[in-house]
């Protein structure tokens, strides 16, 4: 069975990032022991907090051993055992927030890459997920033309009768990618996913800029809040339709697109398939 690894067989080379509760670690699976195995990343949980955490985390691997799709980071298997590890292919180039920074890209691949969340996004509801993290950070590079959705450690399944999913706040919740409704009510659906979309259109369009990262840009805007006054004010912010500023050099009908995604009416914001269209139709305009 090509989907069991075993963790003896794996030998760590470096982190390729680190969240709340998990770390992924660059891998090589080598069982002849002689440097000729293969490159894999491995998610594995840092400390077993208890509660349902165990539970949220064989659900999360059985979510990414369920999803086939080119925008969507390829589920390889898991290391057996107590503690289970999530094995899945290795992207050299890594996240889309290094590759940017490490290098200039244009409008039209800015375009190509959202284009490409957006497919993948389309296809995570299609089988009624909520992502719920969708950022830069989590998207994956493959190469200059193909990026993939690399992490879904908050998505969660809303069942056909249901509209969103209220989850309690845990605590490391990505505040500056939340929908005005998950912050004042905890509620999440498709269409929260899309404002997280536009935040993330925003980081590709400022190339990742760290003077120009959402959480910086939004707290400065909040003028000065603090502490768990943060949420409060983000929220009468958004209610307010302030929001994130026009990133440089980029054109005004994807700020647009961008603003669209942040409507403070949830029903009023595009779907993933009509921003895919949207953002075709702009990047032909640069053919
Ligand atoms: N280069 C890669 N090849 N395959 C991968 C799979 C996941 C990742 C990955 C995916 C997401 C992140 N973002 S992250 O913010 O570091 C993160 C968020 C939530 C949970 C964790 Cl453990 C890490 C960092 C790395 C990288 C690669």
């Amino acid at each position: 069975d090509q989907s069991v690894f075993h963790k003896r067989y794996l030998r760590k080379m470096r982190d390729l990032g680190e969240g709340h509760f998990g770390k992924v670690t660059l891998c090589m699976y080598d069982p002849n022991n002689d440097g000729t195995g293969e490159h894999v990343a491995v998610k594995a949980l840092k400390h077993d907090g208890g509660g349902n955490q165990h539970e949220c985390w064989l659900k999360e691997i059985d979510i990414l051993k369920s999803l086939y799709h080119a925008n969507i980071v390829k589920y390889k298997g898991c290391s057996g055992g107590k503690v289970v590890q999530l094995i899945m292919e290795f992207l050299p180039l890594g996240s889309l927030k290094e590759y940017i920074i490490g290098c200039k890209i244009g409008v039209p691949q800015c375009l190509l890459f959202a284009g490409q969340i957006c497919q993948g996004m389309e296809y995570l509801q299609s089988k009624r997920y909520i992502h719920r993290d969708l950022a830069a950070r989590n998207v994956l590079v493959e190469n200059d033309n193909l990026v993939k959705i690399g992490d879904f450690g908050l998505t969660k399944h809303i069942p056909e009768e249901k509209e969103y999913y209220r989850v309690r706040d845990d605590g490391e919740s990505p505040v500056f990618w939340y929908a005005v409704e998950c912050l004042r009510e905890s509620k999440f659906s498709f269409s929260s996913d899309v404002w997280s979309f536009g935040v993330t259109l925003y980081e590709i369009l400022t190339r990742c800029d760290p003077a120009m990262n959402p959480p910086k840009k939004l707290t400065e805007m909040l003028g000065n809040a603090h502490g768990q006054m943060v949420v409060t004010a983000l929220i009468s912010l958004l209610e307010r339709r302030k929001t994130l500023p026009c990133p440089k050099d980029c054109p005004h009908e994807v700020y647009m697109l961008m603003k669209q995604c942040w409507n403070v009416e949830p029903g009023q914001r595009p779907s993933f398939k009509s921003l895919i269209e949207s953002i075709a139709t702009i990047r032909q305009s640069y053919e």
